[in-house]
């Protein structure tokens, strides 16, 4: 799952830094610029579907809500179903809840467990890794299902934040990949 130069120096180039926001003191990475880039958005693609396809994942679970827009084409290009895992109060069956904090606030996520078939292997897709606060709630959320936990693949982590190193103590032997580092 190693990451070609040229790609990250692609992806990189397409995140723009927008100081003090949300909150004074926080610098947001903005991943619109990439979006908007089909050359970057397809590799960025790619390459999270090739990390899938290696996990021999069935489902790709995405979090609300740039994760959405990562992991849906990721999970279509990689032959995988896609399974949103949602802010608290929008999924309308039956969920599993998970309470976590952020780089800038505290939140709470929700995935449809029936959604998930006990025989399905699981990539969490997103796109910042910050404090792993998400992260780490939505593989708790998957490993109350039946499904096996594959992976978590993120476009971005911020490597000035412990966010990594959480993510790696909870998952455990299972492959986390983040595509750069800033
Ligand atoms: O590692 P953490 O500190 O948990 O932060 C990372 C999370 O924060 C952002 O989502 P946010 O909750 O801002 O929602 P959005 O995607 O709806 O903007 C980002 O998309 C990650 O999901
Ligand atoms: N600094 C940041 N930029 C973009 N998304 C984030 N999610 C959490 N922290 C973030």
């Amino acid at each position: 799952m190693s990451v070609a130069e040229g790609l990250s120096d692609l992806l990189l180039s397409r995140v723009r830094d927008v100081p003090d926001h949300p909150k004074p003191g926080i610098v947001f990475k903005d991943i619109t610029p990439l979006l908007a880039d089909p050359e970057a958005f397809g590799a960025l693609t790619e390459a999270l579907a090739a990390t899938a396809r290696e996990l021999g994942a069935t489902k790709v679970v995405g979090l609300e809500a740039r994760g959405f827009i990562l992991g849906a084409p990721v999970a279509l290009a990689a032959g995988a179903g896609f399974v949103p895992v949602r802010k608290a109060g929008k999924l309308p069956g039956a969920t599993l809840s998970q309470s976590y904090d952020l780089e800038y606030g505290s939140a709470e996520i929700e995935i449809h467990a029936e959604d998930l078939a006990d025989d399905d292997r699981v990539l969490i897709v997103d796109d910042v890794l910050a404090t792993g606060g998400t992260a780490e709630a939505a593989i708790g959320l998957v490993r109350r299902t039946k499904a096996t936990l594959v992976g978590l693949a993120v476009l971005m982590e911020l490597g000035f934040l412990p966010g990594g190193e959480r993510v790696r103590l909870a998952l455990g032997e299972v492959p986390y990949q983040a595509l750069v580092t800033v």
